[in-house]
């Protein structure tokens, strides 16, 4: 397990943003384990995700131009990924003598609104221009895709390029068996052809409940058995 992905399931649990238990999803499926970001909601917690959110991106390698957080969730989110890629930045370029570290990126992030505007500046689009830019994706959660397909489109018909999405967590489990045996990530690469990145897999968490002494490790067989029944 890596560094980013051991702090980012604890941080969940403290959160409340990763509880246990038995919830009922938008599917209907019972989940033993359920994650809510909404609970990122003080400014120690969302400079921490953010800041995991940030060295995912880096780690994935992908290059981008502006980051685009679908509303409303994603808003804060984009911002404070926004943030916290430039403190990465400020702080990799103090402790190197490489003169092309101090070449900056000024981290440019837009986000939609749910109703276009139709006085002052209108339109769907805040922040900066997406136009012929590469646009990395930031959510919490893919569920069923309505979100990233929504951005998706919005982005292209403003004239910007999709190049990857970033998320919390992958579910791994399938979208809907009737329709297909793949996830709801797997098919956000099928139809747009660009790779999603989560911070963690359920089998991550998995992993972290069965080697931490967590208060939550009795309901790693529910989860198993949960991660089994809707494989894919
Ligand atoms: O893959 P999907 O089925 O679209 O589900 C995931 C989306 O649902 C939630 O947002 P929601 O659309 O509920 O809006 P909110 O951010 O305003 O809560 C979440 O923040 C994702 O954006």
């Amino acid at each position: 397990m890596l560094p980013t992905e051991k702090e980012f399931i604890e941080a969940a649990i403290k959160h409340k943003v990763l509880s246990f238990g038995s919830f009922t999803l938008k599917s209907g499926r019972q989940s033993p384990y359920f994650f809510n970001a909404g609970n990122f909601n003080t400014g120690e917690s969302l400079a921490t995700i953010s800041k995991l959110y940030a060295k995912t991106i880096l780690e994935s390698g992908v290059e981008f131009d502006v980051i685009f957080g679908p509303a409303y969730k994603g808003i804060p989110l984009a911002a404070s990924v926004s943030i916290a890629l430039s403190q990465l930045q400020d702080s990799s370029a103090s402790n190197s003598h490489d003169s092309s570290a101090t070449k900056k990126n000024p981290y440019p992030f837009a986000f939609d609104r749910k109703e276009a505007k139709t006085h002052g500046e209108g339109g769907m689009i805040v922040g900066s221009s997406i136009e012929n830019k590469r646009v990395l994706i930031i959510d919490d959660v893919i569920t069923a895709g309505t979100a990233i397909t929504n951005s998706f489109e919005l982005i292209k018909n403003n004239g910007g390029i999709p190049v990857a999405v970033v998320v919390a967590i992958d579910r791994q489990e399938i979208a809907s068996a009737e329709l297909s045996n793949t996830s709801a990530i797997q098919q956000v690469y099928q139809k747009f052809g660009i790779p999603v990145y989560p911070i963690v897999k359920l089998d991550t968490i998995i992993e972290f409940l069965s080697s931490s002494d967590s208060e939550f490790n009795h309901f790693l067989p529910t989860i198993q058995e949960y991660r089994n029944k809707y494989a894919c």
